[in-house]
């Protein structure tokens, strides 16, 4: 697994961000249009055309690979090509995830037609990987390592509308490594999807003693 710091500073960081989020933001919208567009031929063939050009242009200056998770200076994670939360993603669902002093994760998030499974209804696949994500993050931000999920299990109490949604996510307890959470996805009627994962704290990993060695460097420069 890769670990790198990035060379950039917080200013630095946030007048990208403040660039590239608006640009996903727009190929999100890009997604949700091409979709629902009743538009004639010639002018899907002309958008097309526009869609090519603009692909051609990011392609003149690309990086290897996919993105990875580089580090701030602060040791906060940029996961930014993430699936289900990557701020340059715009496959992600806009899900923006607040950490909150008890422990708990919640985020408000507002699916549209590109998340849709049944008709009118969230696809199952999608809501397994917020709600993945939503796991992955309240343990790792409580615990202050990166956790991976060993095992996610899933139900679907009944249909989640597209629309607006809320999830929560919080830590049920913990043996070893291993740590036990439950999350869910509520419409304004209530759940409608629970998941009980087993996140774990991977054995010998270089990232995390990485990260530890790093953290008390910066611990000690703090003092
Ligand atoms: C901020 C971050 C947000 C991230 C959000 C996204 C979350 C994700 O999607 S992560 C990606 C999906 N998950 C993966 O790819 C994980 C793949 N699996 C692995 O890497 C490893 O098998 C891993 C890390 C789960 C366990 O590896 P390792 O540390 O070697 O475990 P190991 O030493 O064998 O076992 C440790 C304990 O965990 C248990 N365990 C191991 N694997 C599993 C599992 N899959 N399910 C449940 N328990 C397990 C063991 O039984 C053992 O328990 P005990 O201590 O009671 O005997």
């Amino acid at each position: 697994m890769d670990f790198r710091l990035t060379d950039m500073t917080d200013d630095e960081i946030a007048q990208e961000l403040s660039v590239v989020e608006p640009l996903t933001d727009s190929v999100r919208d890009l997604i949700d249009a091409v979709i629902r567009t009743e538009v004639d031929d010639d002018v899907l063939i002309a958008a097309r055309e526009q869609i090519d050009a603009v692909v051609t242009s990011l392609r003149g200056n690309q990086k290897p690979g996919s993105y990875g998770v580089p580090f701030t200076r602060k040791l906060h994670g940029m996961p930014y090509g993430n699936a289900a939360v990557g701020k340059r993603n715009a496959i992600a669902p806009p899900l923006r995830v607040e950490h909150h002093d008890d422990g708990s994760a919640t985020s408000e998030v507002v699916l549209g037609a590109a998340y849709e499974g049944p008709a009118g209804l969230v696809h199952g696949g999608i809501s397994a990987m917020l709600l993945d994500q939503l796991l992955g993050e309240v343990v790792s931000v409580s615990q202050g390592v990166p956790c991976f999920t060993g095992t996610l299990t899933v139900k679907y109490l009944r249909p989640t509308p597209l629309g607006p949604l809320s999830l929560r996510a919080e830590t049920t307890g913990s043996e070893g490594r291993k740590f036990f959470v439950h999350a869910e996805i509520s419409d304004a009627e209530g759940p409608t999807v629970t998941a009980e994962g087993i996140m774990i704290s991977p054995a010998n990993m270089p990232r995390h003693e990485e990260l530890k060695r790093l953290r008390a460097e910066l611990a000690a420069s703090a003092e």
